[in-house]
């Protein structure tokens, strides 16, 4: 009995990506079919490096083969290609970075919470994923990415327009900071701070990214609502500490959200659970649970925990985010995880944009 490309499909669109909550063959995943016989090559291309559903998807696609009569074997070739959210904003003629595919806003309700130190590891774990990732501090009051990355040399302009960003970590990194001394009151009000945001996004050579990771100030709406209006993103990672206090915050930042139209992709609890160094024992410092409840209560994704770690805090402050610096610590771990759940959430994202029809817009 031989077997055709139309069997391969067939069996192809049994598989569902549970993530996009739509098969295969639909989410043009399945490429390059080549039957010989009773043997068959295709690529399987993910919609992401990071993609969280990778083992489930392979096992699947693996038994739909293994019941195609009349194959004997098959040979599958794993690709990724990030899909784009990026586009113009509602109004906005033109997308604002054609080459920049999805942005990602990192938010808290309220300062402190590791926003930054979340941004940046998640910015270095996407990239060990495999995907193309720039990170852009916008925290305009206090930006911490230049001491986060050890970046100290300032960036270049080619021109005296434009800025090439810095790369550090397999990440083209920009932030105010680099322009501004450290020492330098950072008041910003309203139409300056909007140029200057504008111009970091929009003035430096990104080039071609998967993700852009936007470091935002806390609390405050004057960012999140000016990046609404000039660009479409992805969506927003909610960063918040387990207490249940934390949680007025949390509730804070996703109406500010909701308010623009940006979608929230889910809630890292960080500073979760401190793991003693010396007799193991955990002990929740800040309590722990609150970041899965605010996600239950909103009905959004719960996308991880991070520990609280020295390591942590000492790799901010050498330089080296403990994703690079520590690759094999439960905290670098925590972050590879965090970073594979936001690249699902931002592929369901994609393609909601798309208009695939995905079933459960979690
Ligand atoms: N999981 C963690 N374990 C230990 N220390 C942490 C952890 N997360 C963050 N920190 C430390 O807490 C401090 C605040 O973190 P970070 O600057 O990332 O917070 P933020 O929310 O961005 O603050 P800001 O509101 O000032 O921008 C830093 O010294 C950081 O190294």
């Amino acid at each position: 009995m031989s077997v055709s490309e139309r069997d391969i499909l067939a069996a192809m669109s049994k598989v569902m990506d549970p993530e996009l909550h739509v098969d295969l063959v639909k989410a043009g995943m399945v490429k390059d079919i080549r039957v010989s016989g009773d043997t068959v090559k295709l690529k399987i291309e993910l919609t992401t490096p990071a993609c969280p559903m990778k083992g489930k998807i392979q096992a699947d696609a693996e038994a739909a083969l293994k019941g195609v009569p009349g194959l004997k074997s098959f040979d599958i070739e794993w690709g990724a290609q990030v899909r784009a959210t990026g586009g113009a904003a509602p109004g906005q003629g033109q997308a604002l970075l054609p080459g920049v595919k999805n942005i990602i806003l990192v938010g808290a309700g309220k300062g402190g919470v590791g926003k930054s130190t979340v941004a940046v590891n998640l910015a270095v774990a996407l990239s060990k994923h495999g995907a193309k990732v720039g990170l852009l501090d916008a925290d305009f009051y206090g930006p911490s990415i230049p001491l986060m990355t050890g970046i100290t040399e300032r960036p270049v302009s080619p021109d005296g327009k434009t800025l090439n960003p810095m790369v550090k970590h397999g990440l083209k990194v920009m932030s105010i900071g680099f322009l501004v001394e450290p020492d330098q009151a950072l008041i910003w009000r309203g139409p300056m701070l909007h140029g200057a945001l504008m111009q970091l996004v929009r003035d430096v050579h990104w080039g071609e990214l998967d993700y852009l990771i936007l470091d935002l100030p806390p609390g405050t709406g004057d960012v999140a609502l000016s990046l609404s209006q000039n660009m479409r993103a992805a969506g927003a990672v909610l960063v918040t500490t387990p207490q249940d206090v934390a949680l007025a915050d949390v509730v804070r930042a996703k109406q500010m959200f909701d308010k623009v139209h940006i979608p929230v992709l889910g809630i890292v609890e960080n500073m979760s659970q401190f793991v003693c160094p010396h007799c193991s024992k955990t002990t929740n410092i800040f309590h722990h649970g609150g970041g899965k409840k605010a996600a239950e209560m909103f009905n959004i994704s719960f996308l991880g925990e991070v520990p609280l770690d020295l390591k942590v805090r000492e790799s901010g402050d050498s330089g080296v985010p403990v994703v690079a610096g520590a690759p094999d610590s439960p905290e670098a771990k925590a972050f590879m995880e965090i970073a594979r759940n936001v690249a699902g959430r931002v592929s369901a994202e994609s393609a909601r944009a798309i208009r695939l029809p995905v079933m459960q817009a979690r």
